[in-house]
Order: C-alpha cells, then structure tokens, then sequence
C-alpha cells in the first residue's frame, strides 16, 4: 500500500496485511498473497502463517490472473492421457530433438494435469526424477540467501519423490545471467542450504548438461538422493527453449516433474522443452497447490471477491486489474498506482509518482468498473513525505497526512493514511471500526504529532 521499505511508510502496508488476516483468521475469508514486494512485506508483517496461500510467482502469477495460458503448465501430461504418459519410457517419443513426444494430446487450457501425487513407488522408485524448481532465490554480496521461501516450498516434492525411492535431480534458473557461468548466479549456496533444510548431504553439479562429468555423478547416487543442477540460464538456449540443451538435460532422468510455478509463464528449455523428451512430465505439490488457489479464483470466483492492487506502477497491473473486473466485486487500489487515478479523477497529487501516459487509460478502467458496478476504492488519506525515504532510513523525511484530495504542492504520497487504515480496507471486507466514521474531515495529523512529537512539522517515529 506504500513504501513499506521504510518504517515511516508502512504503516498502511501492514494494516491492510492485518485486515486480510483478520478475515482469514475470523471469517473464513480465502486470501491469496502474490507478487514479489508483497509477498515480501506480508513476510516482515509476520502474518503469512495466517494467510490461505502466498504465492511464490511474481509475473508467473500476474499472467495467470490475467487469464493467460502458461506454457509450463500447458506442456504437462493431462490427467486424462494417464495411461498414455505411464506407458514406458522406450515406448514414448525417442530422445531426439526433431521428435517430440508423441502422445500430442491437445492440451486444452482448463484440463486437469498430471501431479506427482499421481505417482506411487511403483512408478518412481529406482528413477532418476529431473524436477524443476523455482530456485531463483535473492543473494546478497556475500552471496548469502536472504530469503529461502522458494527454497522451503520446493521441498514437499523433493521430500516426496525421495520417500519413493527416486534419485531426484533438482534444476532451476537463478538471477539472469547474460554471458555464461558467473559465480555469483551459482546455485551451490541454495544447494547448501536445501541440504541444511531436509539434512541431507546435497552436492551441486558443475553443469546442467549431462556432460561426463554430470553422467558420472548421476550414476552415483542411490535411491533417496539428492543433487542441483547448475544455472539452466548459464546456457544462453535455455530462454531460447533450445531443443538441444532440453534433450540433453532430459537425458539425465527417466521422468518429469515440474515445480516451478514463479518460472511457469516461461517456455524455457527446463520448464517446457524438457516435456518434450520425458514422459510422464508431471506438476509437484507447490505448482498443483498455486494452480488450485490462483487458478480457482480465476476460474470459479467465490463471492464476495475483492483485488487489493498495490505496487508502484500503474503500467504493470494494468491487465490484472482489467481482467480482474471480471471477477470480483471491489478492487482496492494503494501504493505508488494510487497518484494516477487520483490525477485521473482531477485531483492535484503534489510530486507524487504518475505516470501520465495512462491517465487516458485509467478514465477507462474507471468508466469500466462502474459499467460492470465493481467499485474502485482508493485511499481516503495519504501519509505524504517532503522526499522520497532513501535506505529506509527512519526519521530522515518529513511525514505529513493529507486527504487524498488536498495533496500539498511540493509533497509525495507514500502510504496510506490512517483514516484508509481503520476504513478503507476494512469497509468493503465488513470489518469496519466504528471510530472510522468519526474522524475528523480535512488534513489530520497522526496521534504522535497530537502528543506533541512535532518539530515544525517534523514528526520523528
Ligand atoms: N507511493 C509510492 N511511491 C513510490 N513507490 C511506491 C509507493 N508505494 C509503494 N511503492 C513501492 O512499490 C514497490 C512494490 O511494487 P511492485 O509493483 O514491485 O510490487 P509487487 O507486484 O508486489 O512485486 P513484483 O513486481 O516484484 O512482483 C515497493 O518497493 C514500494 O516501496
Ligand atoms: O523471480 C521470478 O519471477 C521467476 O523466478 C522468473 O524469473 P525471470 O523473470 O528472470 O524469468
């Protein structure tokens, strides 16, 4: 809901991330956490243990909710060819790039896939399962993890596939290199760490191609094992979906299983061109779990629905509002997208962030909403600041409150304010305070300014 980054801006953030958890908690509300920063603010919040679903996709989460197909999705074995996709692997397509798997089954977009709970011992024990994960994890300079959500979600698959006997093969992108092996997007500190996590000594291959040195170390582990491919991405074919490198990484395994939901809006070669040499290619728990929720809201809405958009930009939840207004009955609108549809509406938004080559087409999403009777609700009041809080630094930009309509000249919105706190999130969700509706008109002041902490308008908290 604002910048969230600095303690004097994140207030509305976590007031918002408390009211969802209330009516998960409290009303039996289904609420489904997605996109980098916010999953990343509901995390510091503390409340994500509360929440049904945080999603670990960023942009693979935003495409679904725009209702696009993705093609890692798309590629997997539908359930209904299960007999087709146990057939053994012999039978199937033969391993070569101009042959791609046989069984061409249309996969129509709401077919239900394949998932790894549909493999028993039988199918995995003794196979060597090269499963794409979504290891893409931030690292510090000291090449440290410094958030391990994705790491942690992979686990239930490895976990599973390792209970049945399978020799698991773990690969994934980190970061986006642009010219081959750079040692900081290695994947040895996430293969470090998925050996702390499930304490199992978990080697990380040199390559994800099955050079000799790969095959040498495959054929060495035994049954319950685990080892991480190196970066799919420090070969330049992987975002290319070269056919090539996707054989060769498909030749180290006997099956499939796709994991990797935050990479699922990619056709890469070790997300889509890999299902075109093994057979079954299959989802994990966590892209089943992803598709269940994101996907359930998408496609069989549960009413009453509310979006609450935040982020800086307009311009990147443009479709995922549009599409939204299909589906749900109030969209909240917060952060930084805020100053456009108030400069939309003819309101003066001081310095705040707009991004003027889309007021034209936030009139029309307005116009939109209101044809299909979804209510658009922004922020009664915002927290502004004198500048933009670099560092998060607490204390060193001035904060001000004013209504959304008498932004000050000069002052930037960044956060919601603490009328929007107790109403505007709670309102629409049926958990509105009663001292909402009593607070005063005009431009108000936090409670730390009225006990007399202000320094010519400086407010230090
Ligand atoms: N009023 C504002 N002015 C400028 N920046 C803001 C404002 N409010 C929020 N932000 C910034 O927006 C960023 C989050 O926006 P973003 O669009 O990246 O969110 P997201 O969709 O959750 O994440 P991602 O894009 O990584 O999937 C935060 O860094 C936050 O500081
Ligand atoms: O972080 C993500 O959103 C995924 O890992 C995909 O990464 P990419 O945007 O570099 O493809």
């Amino acid at each position: 809901m604002g910048v969230f980054e600095s303690p004097q801006f994140s207030k509305g953030t976590y007031d918002v991330a408390e009211c969802i958890a209330e009516l998960t908690e409290k009303n039996g509300a289904i609420s489904i956490i997605g996109g980098g920063d916010s999953v990343s603010a509901v995390n510091k919040s503390g409340l994500a243990p509360k929440m049904s679903h945080i999603s670990t996709g960023g942009g693979a989460s935003l495409e679904l909710l725009e209702g696009k197909v993705l093609p890692g999705v798309a590629a997997l074995d539908d359930k209904d060819t299960a007999a087709a996709a146990m057939a053994p692997k012999a039978a199937a397509a033969p391993k070569a790039a101009t042959a791609p798997k046989a069984a061409a089954a249309p996969k129509a977009a709401p077919s239900v896939k394949k998932s790894v709970e549909d493999l028993g011992e039988a199918d995995l024990k003794g196979k060597t399962v090269l499963i794409r994960c979504d290891l893409n994890v931030p690292l510090n300079a000291d090449l440290e993890i410094t958030d391990e959500t994705r790491i942690t979600a992979s686990i239930p698959t490895i976990e599973y596939l390792c209970s049945k006997g399978a020799k698991v093969l773990a690969c994934s992108h980190l970061g986006r290199p642009k010219d081959g092996p750079e040692e900081k997007f290695s994947l040895k500190p996430v293969a470090k760490k998925l050996g702390e996590l499930m304490k199992k000594d978990i080697k990380c291959a040199p390559d994800c191609k099955a050079t000799d040195e790969v095959k040498g170390m495959v054929s060495a582990m035994g049954e319950g094992d685990v080892m991480v491919l190196e970066n799919t991405r420090f070969y330049k074919g992987e975002t290319k979906n070269d056919p090539e490198l996707a054989e060769s990484m498909a030749s180290l395994a006997d099956l499939f299983v796709n994991d990797a939901f935050g990479t699922a809006h990619r056709a890469h070669s070790s997300t889509e061109g890999v299902t075109k040499f093994l057979r079954p290619s299959v989802s994990g728990f966590l892209l089943k779990k992803e598709l269940d929720y994101l996907k359930g809201a998408v496609d069989s809405p549960v009413k009453p629905m509310a979006a609450i958009v935040g982020g800086a930009k307009v311009s990147t939840k443009i479709p995922v509002i549009e599409s939204m207004l299909e589906k749900v009955d109030k969209v909240i609108i917060g952060g930084g997208m805020v100053f456009t549809f108030l400069k939309a509406r003819g309101l003066s938004v001081g310095n705040s962030l707009v991004e003027d080559d889309l007021i034209e087409t936030v009139k029309q999403l307005e116009e939109q909403a209101k044809a299909k009777g979804v209510e658009i609700i922004l922020p009664s009041d915002i927290a502004c600041g004198d500048e933009f809080p670099v560092g998060g630094q607490r204390g060193s930009t001035t904060r001000w409150v004013a209504r959304r309509t008498e932004i000050p000249g000069g002052w930037l919105g960044l956060d919601n304010g603490p009328k929007a706190h107790r109403g505007d999130a709670r309102l629409p969700c049926g958990l509105c305070q009663d001292d909402h509706l009593e607070r005063p008109h005009g431009s108000v002041r936090e409670p730390a300014v009225q006990q007399g902490h202000l320094r010519r308008g400086r407010v230090h908290r």
